[in-house]
């Protein structure tokens, strides 16, 4: 499916392909901009890059990979704060004579915008404004300050802004299936957020997925300059607009009756009259899946969204029935996450860029939690059960995947 241009290739020219690479830089600062050790400690052997038709560069499995494989785990090469395109541009300008002519190269790899750019050139040339421009305006991240933002001060939050190599050769979809963050500012992990078959695309989300298709279009072309081709987008392409308003505000009467029961049980012990609404909405949501499994019009994550949901709802059902709080659930939000997402379940920000129903799932086991002060076994057993089967939605791999991943997880005899 793609071209075979593997990075061991790209980096012939410049030597033997690193495993680790470590450039030891000096550290300077230039206007607040800090030039950091880049001590790159990505596994390549997880990934290669290759020409994908249509974006240019991207990041391939190299092998099969399960949902919540950390593939890339990186220092900045540069952050600005206050960031900016601009700082980090004079910053790029400005070292780049004195960076080592290993990580020269890498940067001339980088996406410019520029036809006339040869990225894989064998002796790297210096770095013109404009390259160093495009470089900047089309592989800038913009980390989140969670230190900072956990103190809940938010004067204390500057915004800071970055350059990665290798995860600068991540393209976009609005389907993404992996997921970057910043557990400190200048260390950017990458993970997959659902099994990742060899030969496939990783993507991140560049923006917002969930967005209306018209929003994201807007937003994609204007930010970097592209004509989104991913799954997603193509599907919505297919779609009309007023078909696409329709499923929009189809997917939200569904998600807001589900959320219902979500408050139901968050307040209280659910009652008889909630449990039975509970299931009239479990009902609803599963004829709306028998109706639409293999549509046209609903794409594959709108379907995913209402299984997760559906799931839920039986889960609160079905633990309320069996009553109680348990010491398994608050393992299950331990260990249902990976550990730097769970870090940081609680950012609305992370939120944009990760799949909602992560943290929803994270969301609804600590809601079956707080349900009361004792949890039986045989509720914490329906929890365990229904755990399963979202991890099944969310990551695949049935039951014996849930197991593989989470076999610790066992009732707690009180
Ligand atoms: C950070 S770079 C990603 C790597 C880049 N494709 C390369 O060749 O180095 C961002 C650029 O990749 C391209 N790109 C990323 N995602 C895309 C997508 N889903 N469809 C089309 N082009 C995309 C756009 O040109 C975008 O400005």
């Amino acid at each position: 499916m793609f071209r075979a241009t593997t990075w061991r290739k790209l980096t012939s020219t410049v030597g033997t392909l690193q495993y680790i690479d470590r450039v030891l830089a000096s550290r300077t600062t230039f206007q607040g901009v800090r030039r950091l050790q880049h001590e790159s400690l990505t596994k390549r052997a997880l990934w290669e890059i290759a020409e994908v038709p249509g974006k240019g560069l991207g990041v391939v499995a190299s092998q099969d990979l399960p949902a919540g494989t950390p593939i890339m785990d990186e220092t900045a090469l540069i952050t600005a704060s206050p960031g900016g395109e601009e700082p980090l541009r004079a910053a790029l300008l400005s070292q780049y004579p004195t960076m080592p002519a290993a990580t020269q190269a890498r940067i001339q790899r980088l996406f410019s915008g520029l036809l006339d750019h040869d990225r894989f050139g064998s002796a790297p040339p210096t770095l013109s404004d404009a390259q160093a421009r495009g470089v900047v305006r089309f592989n800038t991240f913009a980390p989140f300050d969670h230190v900072a933002m956990t103190t809940g001060n938010d004067a204390s939050i500057v915004p800071t802004t970055g350059l990665w190599l290798s995860p600068s050769f991540l393209n976009h979809a609005c389907s993404h299936n992996a997921f970057w963050h910043t557990p400190t500012l200048d260390r950017m992990v990458v993970r997959t957020v659902v099994p990742v078959a060899k030969g496939t695309e990783l993507t991140i989300a560049y923006r917002n997925a969930h967005d209306p298709f018209a929003l994201r279009a807007l937003a994609l072309r204007e930010r970097y300059a592209m004509t989104c081709m991913c799954p997603v987008c193509t599907a919505d392409r297919r779609v009309s607009e007023t078909d696409r308003a329709a499923r929009s505000a189809d997917m939200e009467r569904l998600s807001a009756l589900a959320t219902n029961v979500f408050e139901w049980a968050a307040e209280v012990d659910m009652d008889a009259a909630d449990d039975e609404a509970a299931r009239g909405i479990a009902e609803h949501l599963d004829q709306w899946l028998v109706a639409h499994a293999g549509s046209e019009t609903y794409r594959p994550h709108d379907v995913r969204y209402i299984q997760y949901l559906l799931g839920c709802v039986e889960l609160y059902v079905d633990v309320d029935n069996a009553g109680g709080r348990s010491r398994a659930a608050d393992r299950i939000v331990t260990a249902l996450v990976p550990t730097d997402l769970r870090v940081q379940w609680f950012d609305e920000e992370v939120r944009g860029s990760a799949p909602d129903w992560l943290f929803d799932l994270i969301r609804c086991v600590r809601t079956a939690h707080a349900f009361s002060a004792q949890m039986p076994v045989r509720a914490q057993q329906a929890l365990l059960e229904h755990a399963a089967k979202l991890h099944d939605v969310m990551f695949g791999g049935g039951e014996e995947g849930f197991r593989a991943a989470f076999g610790e997880l066992a009732v707690v005899e009180e």
